[in-house]
C-alpha cells in the first residue's frame, strides 16, 4: 500500500452468492443444502473498484438504490472480505454503518453503552468516565433504563452516534443512519463530523442527501451498478450525478 493513502481500495471485487430459487423457510434451506439442491447464483456487487484516500479528506459515496455504496463501506471496515483486489486502512476505525449494530435489544441503553464500548475496543473504567457525556449528546437522559428494542429508530442512532464518535477515529465510517435522525440532531452530528475533519479524521460517508455530502465532503466516489462511474472532487461529481438522475 501507498505510503499516501489511509484507505486504499486496490480492483475490489465483492461478490454474493444469491440463492436462486425461493426458499420459504429455513429448514427447507438447511434440508436443500445438505441435499445440495439449492443452486446458487453468483452476483458482483462491486466490480474492479478503485478508492484512494489520503488522511484528512471526507469522501461522499453516491448512487441509486443498490448500487453498491454500503457494500464497499462495509469492506473498508473489514466486514466484508474482496471476492478479488484488496482493502488496507491505517488506523482506527469508527463505524456507524447499520442502526443497533453492536447493541442488544433486550438490554438498557445503559448497558448497551458498556457493551457497544467493549465492541469498540474501550475498557468499563473508560466507558464510566465518557458515560454522561455520551448520554448528554444523544439526549437521551430520561431513558437510560429503557431496552433499546423499545427506542425509535432516530433515538438508536443518537445513541450509536454519540459512542462511535465519543473519542477521535482516524476514520469515521457513516452510512445513512443520520437519515432517521431530527432535524436538529442531524445538525449536530454533521457540526460534530465537522470538528472530527478538522482535528485530521478521515470520512467515509454515504447518503443520499446530495446537499449534506457537498456541506461535509471534499471528495465524492459515484457507484452506479457496482461500477464506478465517477470519482474526484465533490462539486464536479455531485452535478454530474444530478444532472443524469433528474
Ligand atoms: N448479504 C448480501 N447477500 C446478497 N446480496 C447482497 C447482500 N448485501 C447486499 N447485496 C446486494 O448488493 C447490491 C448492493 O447493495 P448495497 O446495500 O451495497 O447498495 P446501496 O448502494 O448501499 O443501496 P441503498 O442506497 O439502497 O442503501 C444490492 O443488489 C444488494 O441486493
Amino acid at each position: 500500500m501507498s505510503e499516501e493513502y489511509i484507505v486504499d481500495v486496490d480492483n475490489l471485487t465483492i461478490r454474493f452468492n444469491m440463492a436462486s430459487e425461493k426458499v420459504d423457510n429455513l429448514k427447507e434451506y438447511v434440508i436443500k443444502l445438505i441435499k445440495h439442491e439449492l443452486m446458487f447464483q453468483e452476483f458482483l456487487a462491486l466490480k474492479d473498484v478503485n478508492l484512494k484516500v489520503k488522511r484528512g479528506e471526507a469522501w461522499g459515496l453516491i448512487g441509486t438504490n443498490g448500487s453498491g455504496k454500503s457494500t464497499l463501506l462495509k469492506a473498508c471496515c473489514g466486514i466484508l472480505k474482496p471476492y478479488k483486489g484488496s482493502v488496507t486502512t491505517k488506523g482506527t476505525i469508527a463505524p456507524l454503518i447499520e442502526l443497533g449494530a453492536g447493541f442488544d435489544m433486550n438490554m438498557t441503553a445503559r448497558e448497551n453503552v458498556f457493551l457497544n464500548g467493549t465492541v469498540l475496543g474501550h475498557s468499563r473504567k473508560f466507558m464510566e468516565e465518557h458515560f454522561d457525556e455520551i448520554i448528554e449528546f444523544a439526549e437521551l437522559q430520561d431513558f437510560l433504563d429503557v431496552p433499546i428494542k423499545n427506542f425509535s429508530s432516530g433515538m438508536q442512532a443518537r445513541l450509536g452516534f454519540a459512542i462511535a464518535t465519543m473519542v477521535r477515529p482516524d476514520i469515521l465510517v457513516v452510512d445513512e443512519i443520520l437519515s432517521v435522525g431530527d432535524y436538529q440532531f442531524q445538525q449536530k452530528c454533521y457540526e460534530r463530523m465537522g470538528q472530527m475533519l478538522s482535528g485530521g479524521t478521515t470520512l467515509l460517508y454515504v447518503s443520499h442527501d446530495i446537499n449534506s455530502v457537498r456541506q461535509l465532503c471534499d471528495h465524492a466516489i459515484w457507484i452506479d451498478k457496482g461500477n464506478v462511474r465517477m470519482s474526484g472532487l465533490v462539486e464536479e461529481v455531485t452535478t454530474e450525478y444530478m444532472h443524469m438522475n433528474q
